[in-house]
């Protein structure tokens, strides 16, 4: 479970993500979605605890984030905007310093090492620096670390992009096969990917959330049955054609 209450970002006088309330369940799959600069990567930090709310507090799997961040941290996978790695690291020396930083050993640290490479399908660049992968395998690197210790709850800022058609589609059905017993919580533009992937989709901008509904009955909201449409609507207050005018 994750429970965000009254979670508040203030960069100097800009208030990046104001007063957000929400609860994400097991067997969820959140799309966070809103334009750019709506607050979706500031949000996803905090919950990570890789930034300090400006008020507000967050707990993942019953741990407070900021009083107990190593266990909040355990239940946690992350793949953080642009998948940050170090570069001049192999993927093998990569993966190795993100299992010993997980504390895995043994026999769970070989089958998980195991399990991500093959999941990724990055046995054909363990041996290669980091900075001299292409974007796609760069960014699945980035979701291997994020599943080496198989967390309860994971959180993936963008986690398709930049990659091709074809491994796009790989890294959804990736998620979509893990997504029965965990929380997962993705941030995306691609609103098809919402379709595809969520049960649930929370849509900000200004920090604020605007709606909390099932893709399902979003689209519902408009004539067309876009969610590109609703989310235009949504996002920019704007009367667009389909959409009904207090949808
Ligand atoms: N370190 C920072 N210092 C000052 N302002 C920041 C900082 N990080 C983000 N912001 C601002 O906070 C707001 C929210 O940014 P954030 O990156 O969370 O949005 P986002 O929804 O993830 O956007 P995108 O879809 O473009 O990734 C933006 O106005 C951004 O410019």
């Amino acid at each position: 479970m994750i429970e965000i209450n009254h979670l508040t970002k203030r960069y100097g006088v800009l208030k990046a993500v104001d007063d957000l309330t929400f609860s994400v369940a097991a067997g969820e799959v959140l799309g966070f979605l809103g334009p750019n600069g709506a607050g979706k990567s500031t949000t996803m930090k905090m919950i990570t605890g890789f930034l300090a709310p400006t008020s507000g507090s967050i707990r993942v799997c019953g741990h407070d984030v900021e009083s107990a961040p190593l266990a909040a941290k355990t239940c946690m996978g992350y793949l953080p905007e642009g998948a940050p790695a170090y570069a001049e690291m192999t993927v093998r020396a990569f993966l190795d310093f993100i299992a010993n930083v997980r504390g895995l050993a043994g026999d769970r640290r070989k089958s998980r090492l195991d399990d991500v490479i093959s999941r990724l399908a990055l046995g054909s660049v363990l041996e290669q620096p980091i900075e001299t992968l292409s974007k796609g395998f760069k960014r699945r690197v980035g979701l291997a670390q994020a599943l080496l210790h198989d967390p309860p709850v994971l959180i993936l800022d963008e986690p398709t992009d930049g990659l091709d058609p074809n491994q796009k589609h790989e890294v959804r059905t990736l998620i979509s096969a893990m997504s029965k017993d965990k929380i997962i919580v993705i941030s995306t533009h691609i609103l098809e990917e919402v379709d595809a992937l969520c049960n649930r989709a929370i849509i900000i901008s200004n920090g604020r959330i605007l709606a909390d509904d099932t893709p399902r009955n979003l689209k519902a909201r408009s004539a067309t049955g876009r969610l590109d449409d609703v989310f235009r609507a949504i996002t920019t207050g704007a009367p667009v054609q389909g959409v009904a005018a207090h949808a």
